[in-house]
């Protein structure tokens, strides 16, 4: 299990920045150790736990890459057209064979270069007069074919350690002949809602009850990390029942995620909780939405291992923000991957904006290209950090840094896509 240190979160009162956190994160978090081999398809989102050298060379052979003739550059005239006799077909898959020169080897896409040949033309760039073709000059030395090891070289690193697997790198895989990679073991996390005003979807709602959403907003973001979840349900705001959920969930998984009841109220009970039964190291972020985040750590009984806490706050909006933001790369290094800063695209506000210094906020925005084309960002018009519409009805956040006080329309601002948060 995780092997946190509480003095690695240790802060005062103060709000602590988003990096500074993240910084404290991944200089002592360890990622999780366990290993195993995974069939290729089944490495979509699980993260390489060592590089991988190419076995073969990409592509492995000489080859063309269009229909056509190959011909040997020496014997095209230096300038004016060149007449070549045809000789030889080398379709894909087919033995390349030899020339000696002095001839046009009719070639396919993917099929060997026969040996002797450097050049490849394009079949719609040439006239064929009976048994001879025609070629055009112009044409460089080696065009239109494919050195063996021009994408990647045998032996060379093809990817390492710490990478995500995508399809992209599933397809670099395959082209090398892979059929299994090695890969972390999943990060096991352990989710809880807490509120007594929360109830499940599927049971009847009573008065002053509204249905959980944030358990199912933190388990289809954790799926898409590759988490493997344990859906704990919801617990009441009862300091002595949190402790003990939190106690018996932090044997068998290395991350317990909460929602709700971090915030300073009596009836937020999981600091306490967190306190009772482990220790809670900062819980106070400089952003908005989401400044109450609680993290920490729990030892499970006995002692032997413990998991790292989070406690995102209660509010809808809140949950999904503290998510992407800290959440995300939190389990990133603890999958054993890098952390990458998901790239934020410039866009025009069409919006004014009035914020206080200090902390970072996000905006929740629909994007639209304006009369002049360029893209611009319309923020929602409701912006509580309960409104779960004003997510279903945008793109994205606009991250506003920690010292700006205003945004004025025509600004240009940095775009956060949900595609890239989640
Ligand atoms: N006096 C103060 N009050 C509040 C502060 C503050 O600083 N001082 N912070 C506000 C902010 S910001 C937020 S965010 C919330 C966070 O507080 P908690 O984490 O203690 O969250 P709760 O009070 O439990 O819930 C907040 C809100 O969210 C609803 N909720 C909770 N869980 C779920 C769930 N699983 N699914 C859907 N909705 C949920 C809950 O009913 C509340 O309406 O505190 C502010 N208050
Ligand atoms: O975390 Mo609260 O949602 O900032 O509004």
């Amino acid at each position: 299990m995780a092997q946190l240190s509480s003095d690695q979160f240790a802060f005062g009162g103060q709000l602590l920045s988003i990096e500074d956190a993240l910084d404290r994160v991944a200089a002592g978090l360890p990622p999780v150790a366990g290993t195993e081999s995974v069939p290729l398809l089944d490495a979509d989102g699980r993260v390489l736990a060592a590089d991988i050298a190419a076995p073969v060379s990409l592509p492995p052979f000489f080859n063309s890459a269009v229909d056509g003739y190959a011909v040997r550059f020496a014997d095209l005239a230096a300038s004016g057209e060149t007449r070549l006799p045809v000789s030889g077909r080398v379709p894909a898959g087919a033995a390349a064979g030899a020339t000696a020169g002095g001839v046009a080897v009719r070639i396919f896409t993917g099929a060997p270069m026969p040996e002797g040949c450097d050049t490849v033309f394009m079949q719609e760039d040439v006239r064929l007069d009976g048994e001879t073709i025609i070629l055009p000059q112009g044409l460089s030395a080696g065009a239109n074919c494919r050195p063996a090891g021009e994408d990647l070289p045998r032996g060379a690193q093809a990817l390492s350690s710490g990478r995500v697997m995508t399809p992209e790198t599933i397809a670099l895989a395959a082209a090398l002949g892979l059929t299994h990679v090695t890969v972390r073991r999943r990060v096991r996390v352990a989710v809880f809602s807490t509120g007594n005003e929360i109830v499940s979807p599927g049971t009847p709602l009573g008065p002053a009850q509204l249905y959980d959403s944030n358990r199912f907003t933190m388990q289809a973001l954790l799926r898409r990390l590759g988490a493997d979840i344990t859906d704990l349900g919801i617990l009441p705001d009862d300091r002595a029942a949190i402790a003990a959920a939190l106690s018996a969930a932090a044997g068998g998984h290395d991350l317990i995620l909460t929602s709700g009841g971090v915030s300073t109220g009596e009836e937020d009970h999981v600091k306490a909780a967190v306190e009772a039964v482990g220790s809670l190291t900062f819980w106070r972020l400089a952003i908005k939405p989401g400044r109450p985040v609680a993290m920490g750590v729990i030892p499970a009984p006995g002692g032997a291992e413990q998991a790292a806490f989070i406690g995102l706050p209660g509010n809808p909006v809140a949950v999904f923000v503290t998510f992407a933001h800290v959440v995300r790369p939190f389990l990133t290094v603890l999958a054993g991957a890098k952390p990458e800063r998901p790239m934020a695209l410039p866009v025009r506000a069409a919006f004014p904006y009035k914020k206080k210094a200090g902390r970072r906020e996000y905006v929740r925005v629909a994007l639209r290209r304006g009369a002049d084309g360029v893209m611009e960002a319309v923020k929602h018009p409701r912006d509580g950090a309960g409104v779960i519409t004003s997510l279903t009805e945008t793109d994205g956040l606009v991250e506003l840094p920690e010292p700006v006080e205003r945004v004025a329309p025509g600004e240009t601002v940095a775009f956060l896509s949900y595609a890239l948060l989640r």
